[in-house]
């Protein structure tokens, strides 16, 4: 087993490589929250429930030694709707297309069913170089990590996986973030650049926006509301007549629920909710696009949405 814990050597100098990553890992592992980390902005979207990841965001790492695309997938997850389904596919095609595999296990969880699952399915993707990371390592001890560890590794070898690496981090506390790019890169292709210098993510800003949304609208909603949100904005210019040094962007986004007494939940008693949720958003859209924001949000019925082809299409999934 070789657990890395200290930076390993650059490249040999002139040569730059550049590909494609994802982190996969059940539901809550960390994956969001590690991509954010190792591009340095906010860019894939985390939440503290699970299956809130719906598209697939890159972010972009740049350095000069290499460019690493990081591929945010969805959670892997036993499948009960058709937007499961589809997820499940989308997360199986990004596995197929990537240079290396990151395979994210929270340290304060023992290895489950969840995990087991996923690791199975790794094990039949044979080319593709995979990386055990072992997340939130600021939330356990030296002995229980360790114990991780070696169960990451015994893991491997039950499954006939071999570990290109396994490298405990954590990307709250910012510890060994840097060292897992170290590690990512060497497994990458020799090649130039894939996108411009300065690009975080190619993920059209509308898609971001919608996200940004549909993670402020989840917060607080309890059981199964999750997934029948779903997020689209309509428009986004800005205003015109504006001073040149007083711009506002101009965003109009519908929020979409499955059933008309969703609509209540997510409204709040007298609009409350609504209007923390377009206040919390705005904030962080503003944050991203670098402009103040006029958000005007509305909360919409699309029937079962989930389980009909046409409106999950309509809805960009
Ligand atoms: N303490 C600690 N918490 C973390 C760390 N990384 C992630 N978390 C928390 O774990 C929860 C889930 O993190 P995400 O990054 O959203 O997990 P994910 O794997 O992308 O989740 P899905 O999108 O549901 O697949 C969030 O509440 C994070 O704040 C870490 O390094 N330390």
């Amino acid at each position: 087993m070789s657990v890395r814990t200290q930076s390993s050597e650059r490249s040999a100098e002139g040569v730059h490589r550049a590909g494609f990553a994802c982190f996969v890992g059940r539901p809550n592992a960390g994956k969001s929250t590690l991509t954010n980390a190792l591009v340095g902005q906010k860019v894939a979207i985390t939440s503290n429930r699970p299956q809130t990841t719906r598209h697939t965001v890159r972010g972009i790492v740049h350095r000069p030694d290499a460019q690493l695309v990081l591929v945010d997938t969805p959670g892997l997850h036993k499948p009960r709707t058709l937007l499961g389904e589809r997820l499940n596919d989308v997360v199986r095609t990004t596995w197929a297309e990537v240079d290396v595999i990151g395979f994210c296990l929270p340290a304060d969880q023992r290895i489950g069913p969840g995990d087991r699952f996923i690791a199975k399915e790794l094990a039949g993707i044979r080319k593709t170089p995979k990386v055990a990371v072992v997340t939130k390592t600021d939330l356990v001890d030296p002995k229980t990590l360790a114990e991780q560890l070696i169960a990451v590794d015994q893991l491997g070898k039950e499954l006939g996986i071999e570990w290109a690496e396994i490298v405990p981090v954590s990307a709250v506390a910012g510890k060994q973030v840097e060292l897992l790019a170290d590690l990512l890169v060497p497994l990458l292709p020799e090649g130039p650049p894939l996108y411009p210098e300065g690009d975080l993510t190619d993920e059209p800003e509308q898609v971001m926006v919608a996200e940004l949304i549909r993670e402020a609208a989840l917060e607080g909603v309890r059981d199964e509301l999750p997934h029948s949100i779903a997020v689209v904005v309509e428009e986004m210019r800005p205003r015109e007549g504006r001073p040149a040094d007083r711009p506002l962007l101009d965003i109009h986004a519908n929020v979409f629920i499955e059933r008309p007494s969703q609509k209540g939940i997510v409204i709040g008693p007298k609009g409350q909710r609504l209007k923390e949720v377009g206040i919390k958003s705005r904030k962080q859209i503003e944050a991203l696009l670098g402009t103040p924001v006029y958000l005007d949000l509305h909360v919409k019925v699309a029937k079962d949405w989930q389980r009909d082809p046409k409106q999950l299409r309509r809805l960009g999934f």
